[in-house]
C-alpha cells in the first residue's frame, strides 16, 4: 500500500524552496522519514505574479500567502511553510501559525562594490530597497544617499547591484545565509542602529485549526523561544494595525525567563521616529507585545499614522 505523501506549499522562489526543503528535513529527522514521504507543492502567488510595482502600491494584505492558504484550506496541501515577516496579522478563518522554526540571523545585511558600510557610502551615493522600512530607516541615518525602489527576490536584487542599477542593496541576512550567499554581506547592520522587520528570520508554518494530525507532526520541531519571540512581535504588529504603508521595526529577545522587546515606527521620509522598548516574563509575551503597540501609537498620535497616507 502506498501511503499519501506530506503535502507541503510553499512559493517558488529560491528563498522559500530553501525554507519548505528545511521543513521537510527538520520532520524527516524528528520523525525518522524519509524524503519521498513529502512532496513540496510549488504555488505561484499575486506577489510573485506582479513584479514592476512596489508592493506597497499593489496593496492588500497576503499579497504572497492567498493561493496558499486556499490550498491549505480545501486540503490539498497539508502545511504551508513561510517567512514570518511576510505574514499578516490576521490570518483567513480556520489556519493559525502552528510552529517556527529556530530562529537564523535577525539582522539586515549591507551589501556594496562600491563601500565596506553604510557609513561610508560616498554622499548622494543610490540604495535600494522596495521594504518600506529599511528605506526610512537608511533615510534616518543617511538623509544625504537617494533611496530608490528595488523588487525581485534576493537573486535578482544581486544581479541589479552587479549591473550597477544602485550602489548599495539591504537584504535579511538570514536569506542570504540560507541561500549560501552570506559571503556577499559587506557589513552586518546591528538591531539597535538598524532594527530588523517584525518576523525577520523566523520561517513559520500554517495549518489547518482542526488538523490534530499535522499538530503532532510540527510538534517536535517547533522552537518554543522563536514562537514566543514571534507572538510578542505579531501582537505588537497587530496593535499598532499598520497599513503595509507604516515603516514599523521590532525584535523580541529571549533571555531565560524574560523576555526583551524593541519597536519603532518611521515616517517614510525618515526625519521622525517613536520608538519603545519593553521587558517581562516571557509567558507575557502576547501582552508585551501588544501593550508596546499601544504605548507607541499613543506616543505618535494617530495623526502620525494618517500624515502620508
Ligand atoms: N520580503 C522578502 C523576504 N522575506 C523574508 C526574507 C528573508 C528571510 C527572513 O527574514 O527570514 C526576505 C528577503 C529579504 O528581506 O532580504
Amino acid at each position: 500500500m502506498q501511503t499519501k505523501p506530506f503535502r507541503i506549499g510553499t512559493r517558488g522562489s529560491p528563498l522559500a524552496l530553501a525554507q519548505a526543503e528545511e521543513t521537510r528535513d527538520r520532520l524527516m529527522a524528528a520523525h525518522g522519514l524519509e524524503a519521498d514521504a513529502f512532496e513540496i507543492a510549488v504555488i505561484s502567488t499575486k506577489g510573485d505574479r506582479v513584479t514592476d510595482r512596489p508592493l506597497a502600491e499593489i496593496g492588500g494584505k497576503g499579497l504572497f500567502t492567498e493561493e496558499i492558504e486556499a490550498q491549505l484550506s480545501d486540503g490539498r496541501i497539508d502545511i504551508a511553510v513561510h517567512s514570518s515577516k511576510d505574514m499578516p496579522t490576521v490570518l483567513p478563518d480556520g489556519l493559525y501559525l502552528s510552529a517556527f522554526l529556530p530562529r537564523e540571523d535577525v539582522r539586515d545585511a549591507f551589501i556594496s562594490k562600491n563601500a565596506p558600510s553604510l557609513d561610508a557610502l560616498p554622499e548622494g551615493a543610490v540604495v535600494g530597497t522596495s521594504s518600506l522600512r529599511r528605506q526610512a530607516l537608511v533615510r534616518r541615518l543617511r538623509p544625504d544617499l537617494k533611496v530608490v525602489s528595488l523588487r525581485g527576490n534576493v537573486q535578482t536584487r544581486m544581479r541589479k547591484l552587479e549591473e550597477g542599477a544602485v550602489d548599495a542593496t539591504l537584504l535579511a541576512m538570514a536569506g542570504l545565509r540560507r541561500l549560501g550567499l552570506e559571503a556577499h554581506a559587506s557589513d552586518v547592520l546591528e538591531p539597535d542602529r538598524f532594527l530588523p522587520a517584525l518576523g525577520q528570520g523566523a520561517i513559520c508554518i500554517e495549518s489547518r485549526m482542526d488538523d490534530s494530525v499535522v499538530d503532532d507532526m510540527l510538534a517536535p520541531i517547533n522552537d518554543e523561544a522563536t514562537s514566543l519571540c514571534l507572538l510578542c512581535e505579531r501582537s505588537f504588529l497587530a496593535a499598532l494595525d499598520g497599513s503595509c504603508r507604516t515603516p514599523i521595526a521590532g525584535l523580541a529577545r529571549i533571555a531565560g525567563d524574560n523576555l526583551s522587546f524593541a519597536g519603532m515606527v518611521l515616517h517614510p521620509d525618515g526625519t521622525q521616529a517613536f520608538d519603545i522598548a519593553a521587558g517581562g516574563a516571557a509567558s507575557d509575551a502576547a501582552s508585551l507585545g501588544h501593550e508596546a503597540g499601544m504605548d507607541i501609537r499613543s506616543k505618535a498620535g494617530e495623526a502620525f499614522f494618517e500624515s502620508w497616507i
